[in-house]
């Protein structure tokens, strides 16, 4: 790898997101706390794909909607490594923030400001940074706009570009990458396939060249041979842009595709988090193992003793003690009831948190094509 495949982007320390919820008793309204995302670290490189899975309501688009601050993390801190200087996206408040919503795009302190105290003005003379893709390519569209202008939002909103010229040359550029033609761009979105939509939602997120993109299930809506060819215009356009995407996802055969490293979340935490072929081949958690289980295996003789999912995940309002994971885990003993497990480097990169992992080999053989191997490209 290169050296700016291990520059930084985004750090991420101690995140937590908490969501008050009322709850109605008979007599009386309970107000309580759900932790939908509880102290996640860790941090994302420059022009690399993080996968980010687990169960239904693990807290994986919490996670991705407080690191572009579209919602308030309750602590932690998400550093964000841009031009010379690191921004903390928990200082944005009030204005800037409105601002920072409105575009949905990060912007930059220069000097010494703080993003709280700078004017509109000066935060739209920054570069957006960030954006978001989401999973609807349908409801994300405004069925009124032309694809033109659906592209060429993001940098009329952020200023970015002023010359109707300019605009459309950049709209242009992008649509072409995004393998949309001239012809699309008079129409509207509903003259366009669920696949055709997606690349309009791609091109809107790239058209400001954003460091970073969020893509949240953003290809699962879509049949299997048009995933592919989405899975691989994304990592065309990171190859040529140098962007980082976190991409949340449920099928793990398109994570392992897209991505250079995995997260696995569970009720709010990590508990794993390595590059894809340590992970996918060496996992080294229980609930790591269990759906990667689910998953079909290149060699059916391969021999690894899989195991099955029992059991929902545990209600966030009502999480077990020790190891969240223990209630359905079958290698959970008493410590695991206990204690919470430290979240340890096992290996290098590879993150975990399990008190047994050092005793429970979990090692498949490689069998499935990832993108483990590929190191992140340079960008000059
Ligand atoms: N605005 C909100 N108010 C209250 N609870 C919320 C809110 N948003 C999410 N939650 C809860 O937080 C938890 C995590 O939700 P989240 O959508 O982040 O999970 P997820 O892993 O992305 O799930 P999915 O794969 O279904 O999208 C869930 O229990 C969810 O019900």
């Amino acid at each position: 790898m290169s050296d700016v495949a291990n520059d930084l982007l985004i750090e991420v320390k101690n995140l937590e997101v908490r969501f008050p919820i009322r709850l109605k008793k008979l007599f009386r309204t309970e107000l309580q706390e759900l932790r939908a995302v509880d102290g996640v670290s860790f941090d994302i490189r420059r022009g690399e794909t993080v996968g980010l899975v687990g169960e239904s309501g693990s807290g994986k688009t919490t996670v991705g909607r407080a690191i572009l601050r579209a919602i308030d993390p309750t602590a932690g801190e998400v550093t964000f490594h841009c031009c010379d200087r690191d921004v903390d996206l928990a200082e944005l408040e009030g204005e800037s923030l409105r601002e920072f919503r409105k575009n949905m795009n990060m912007v930059f302190s220069e000097g010494s400001h703080s993003l709280a105290t700078m004017t509109s003005d000066m935060l739209r003379a920054f570069r957006p940074r960030m954006n978001l893709v989401f999973q609807d390519p349908y409801s994300s569209l405004n069925p009124r706009m032309t694809v033109r202008d659906i592209i060429a939002e993001p940098l009329i909103a952020s200023g970015m570009m002023k010359s109707r010229a300019k605009i459309d040359e950049r709209v242009r550029e992008i649509a072409a990458r995004c393998k949309l033609n001239l012809e699309h761009l008079r129409r509207f979105p509903h003259a366009f396939s669920g696949g055709q939509r997606q690349r309009i939602c791609i091109a809107r997120a790239l058209v400001t060249r954003p460091d970073f993109v969020v893509c949240d299930e953003s290809v699962s809506a879509l049949d299997v041979s048009i995933q592919a060819e989405i899975v691989n215009l994304l990592k065309d356009l990171q190859d040529e842009m140098g962007v980082a995407f976190l991409f949340i996802a449920h099928d793990l055969s398109v994570v392992a595709q897209m991505s250079h490293r995995v997260a696995v979340m569970y009720v709010g935490k990590f508990v794993e988090y390595a590059p894809t072929a340590s992970l996918f081949f060496h996992p080294r958690h229980p609930y790591t193992h269990a759906l990667l289980s689910a998953v079909p295996h290149a060699d059916p003789d391969a021999a690894f003793d899989p195991i099955r999912l029992v059991g929902e995940i545990p209600n966030p309002l009502d999480v077990p003690s020790g190891c969240r994971f223990h209630t359905r885990c079958p290698f959970a003993v008493e410590a695991c009831r206990r204690e919470t497990p430290e979240w340890r480097e096992i290996a290098a990169d590879h993150f975990v948190s399990c008190h047994r992992a050092d005793e429970l080999d979990f090692s498949r053989p490689a069998g499935t094509a990832s993108r483990a191997e590929t190191p992140v490209k340079a960008q000059g």
